[in-house]
């Protein structure tokens, strides 16, 4: 395994979360705002604490932080940020052919050279998302990472995560993009958690259930639709 929680907590958000994460597999968390999804990938990270339980990491993880801007004056480069990503320590000067190749692989060549606090949302997303993979990581944590992207850019990020080795953890607020990839979800309710196959917790009673309330999970044109 990659990386395991045994029976772990973050009062007061949720509790008695056991699940390891194998390598190469695929894991999408879903559930509603403020239930612990980002609190979670923090745990595993090492930024926050359990308040019981345990969790362990077994290899390199790369992070895509939830989407926030970097400073508008922020005065490095998008391409900057990527060669410190590779590079992170003092005086030494990162290989700048393995900087051009992670920006190549999320398509962020063309706007790179720019300072990376004017580039748009998507664009500072697709560099963050060049820093997570720069250390070969063996976990990817993603936070939302689909949030600012278009379409295209969805599907192309989809891919790529799942195309690479490492295993992932995708924070999303929507099963629908990573459909086609993902090997398990966590759906964390406020009334609980599951993990299990898409056809095993995307029902109606397992999430009612999670909820505390009357919720239906319908197909229209091919989506899932929580209502
Ligand atoms: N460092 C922290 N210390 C204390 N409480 C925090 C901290 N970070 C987040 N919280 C709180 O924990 C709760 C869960 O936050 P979290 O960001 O994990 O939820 P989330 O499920 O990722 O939400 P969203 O879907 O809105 O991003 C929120 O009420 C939040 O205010």
């Amino acid at each position: 395994m990659i990386a395991e929680l045994r029976d772990a907590a973050v009062a007061p958000l949720w509790a008695g979360l056991d699940l390891t994460i194998e390598p190469g597999e695929f894991v999408a968390v879903l559930g509603p705002n403020g239930v612990g999804k980002s609190t979670l990938l923090g745990t595993i990270l090492g930024s926050r604490r359990l308040t019981s339980g345990s969790v362990s990491v077994n290899g390199r993880v790369g992070f895509i932080p939830q989407q926030h801007m970097f400073p508008a004056d922020l005065p490095v480069r998008g391409r900057d940020l990527v060669a410190l990503a590779v590079e992170p320590r003092a005086m030494r000067r990162a290989d700048q052919g393995a900087v051009d190749k992670l920006l190549a692989q999320v398509g962020a060549t063309s706007f790179a050279d720019r300072r990376a606090g004017v580039l748009s949302g998507g664009q500072q997303q697709l560099i963050r998302q060049a820093q997570a993979f720069a250390q070969d990581p063996e976990l990817v944590l993603a936070d939302e990472p689909l949030l600012s992207l278009d379409p295209s850019r969805q599907r192309e990020t989809v891919e790529r995560l799942a195309a690479h080795p490492a295993a992932v953890v995708c924070v999303t607020h929507s099963i629908n993009p990573v459909l086609g990839v993902v090997d398990r979800v966590l759906y964390i309710g406020p009334e609980g958690h599951v993990v299990g196959s898409v056809d095993e917790v995307m029902r109606s009673e397992v999430l009612s259930e999670l909820y505390g309330t009357r919720v239906d999970v319908v197909e229209v044109d091919g989506r899932m639709v929580v209502l």
